[in-house]
């Protein structure tokens, strides 16, 4: 059976809520808001949280995650087996918090704009942003004249070797320019993180503004 939130025998934080709780909390109303924003049709989609340095809340394989319940909440220690109904894409989240352990949340979303606009910049592997004042919503990014890298994979069905892609890729310098918090894998959508919960909302929403912007402005630049 898995280990699903129990939310029952956690040290309490500051604020009197446990660790686990706050951050299966955080997994489901990450889950609520992009569904509102309709970035997660029909089951799409993986949310997770750190609750500390070896353990995270992440969603659950194959449910809605606009409704999500404490029970669609995996408890899933780092570095060990993953649980019987993890994500298909689970290993892209722990794979990435045991390499940062400055992350406190990873968010993935199949919203539009992330979607098409992957499919076209694929054969780059990555794509650039520059001149969007709102990039500078992004960690680490000042200026609209900053260039920002988001690297491009092409999608897998075989989640160890995109995740053994994705973290050998995310290791290079990202040049002249500032590294994306966040990658796109080709017409499937997007991974955004951050150091806390609203980072990674924040992340999310502006990049996939940005990438909706890029998308137009595409149309009307040869
Ligand atoms: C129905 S979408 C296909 C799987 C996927 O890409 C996704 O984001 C959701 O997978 P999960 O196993 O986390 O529900
Ligand atoms: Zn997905």
């Amino acid at each position: 059976m898995a280990q699903t939130s129990s939310l029952k025998s956690e040290p309490l934080v500051a604020g009197g809520e446990s660790a686990e709780a706050k951050a299966v909390a955080g997994v489901i109303a990450a889950g609520r808001a992009s569904a509102a924003r309709h970035w997660v049709p029909a089951t799409s989609g993986n949310f997770s949280v750190r609750i500390n340095a070896r353990t995270i809340a992440i969603t659950r394989s194959g449910v809605d995650k606009g409704n999500l319940l404490a029970s669609d909440i995996l408890i899933q220690p780092l570095g060990e087996k993953l649980l019987p109904g993890s994500s298909a894409e689970a290993e892209l989240h722990t794979a990435l918090y045991s390499e940062r352990p400055e992350l406190g949340a990873i968010f993935h979303v199949h919203s539009p704009a992330a979607t098409v606009l992957s499919r076209l910049a694929l054969a780059e592997g990555s794509l650039r942003l520059t001149g969007w004042e709102l990039q500078k919503a992004l960690v680490g990014v000042r200026t609209h004249e900053a260039t920002v890298d988001v690297p491009v994979f092409a999608n897998d069905q075989d989640i160890s070797a995109l995740s053994g892609r994705v973290l050998a890729r995310l290791a290079q310098p990202a040049g002249d320019a500032i590294a994306a918090p966040g990658y796109l894998l080709a017409g499937h959508g997007v991974y955004a993180w951050g150091a806390t919960e609203s980072d990674a909302a924040r992340h999310l929403e502006a990049l996939e503004t940005l990438f909706a912007f890029e998308l137009s402005y595409r149309r009307f630049t040869p």
